[in-house]
């Protein structure tokens, strides 16, 4: 079994490099001022650098415009592109129209219903993430640290591939893996020691957890 692993919302080159070194297949960064994981394009720049050629480079976004997306694009160069808003299936076909570029487009679940939004997606997103619905104070559609209930994922059809996200971190993500099988975990908040700021002993934990997790598969 083949498991991505993408660490999101990452600032300092510190973090970026323990990442790296510890297998993440995929580094994200943030471009939502109101996150705490929000990083300036042209740091981020700097940081991409590091990553290049050794795992995916994420940009994550929500809800942007070209002029948004042209100017991280420029100054990141991302392998991917994380649309975390309420970009429609049109807005998707868009964006990679324009960019060129392939799109992860996030879901929130939380309950089955919230499934079927993705046929409209099919053959559009070239991998879903599911992730947990916000908490209703939150300003933040993603990043909040919760997560959902994963059985609901058993219903999907066994060709879908996606990343699951909300509220991952060392103590469940054996569990997640173990119930959903997904072919992707994406983790944030769950390897910080406070909003914004990624703990070098939280990651070593979460991929030794993920690493037990697969030898278990
Ligand atoms: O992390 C953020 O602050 C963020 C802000 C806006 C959109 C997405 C964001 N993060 C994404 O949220 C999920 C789950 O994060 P967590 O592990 O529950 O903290 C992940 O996909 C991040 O890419």
């Amino acid at each position: 079994m083949q498991l991505d692993v993408k660490i999101c919302g990452l600032k300092t080159e510190q973090a970026v490099d323990h990442a790296l070194s510890l297998g993440a297949t995929h580094v994200g960064f943030i471009f939502f001022a109101k996150s705490p994981r929000h990083i300036e394009p042209v740091d981020a720049g700097r940081l991409a650098d590091r990553v290049r050629g050794k795992a995916k480079i994420v940009s994550v976004s929500v809800d942007a415009d070209n002029d948004e997306l042209d100017e991280i694009i420029d100054l990141i160069r991302p392998d991917m592109l994380q649309l975390h808003g309420k970009e429609s299936p049109d807005r998707v076909l868009n964006v990679k129209a324009v960019t060129g570029l392939p799109v992860i487009k996030a879901f929130s679940i939380s309950e089955a219903n919230d499934l079927k939004r993705i046929e409209a997606y099919d053959g559009i997103a070239d991998r879903l993430l599911f992730d947990a619905k916000a908490p209703k104070n939150s300003e933040l559609p993603g990043g909040n640290g919760v997560s959902f209930d994963w059985r609901l994922l058993g219903a999907l059809d066994a060709h879908v591939d996606y990343m699951l996200s909300g509220g991952l971190n060392k103590d469940n993500v054996g569990e997640a893996i173990a119930i959903a099988h997904p072919g992707g975990i994406d983790v944030s908040s769950g390897v910080e020691s406070s909003p914004g700021v990624k703990d070098l002993k939280l990651m070593d934990e979460f991929f030794a957890a993920v690493r037990r997790a697969m030898q278990a598969a």
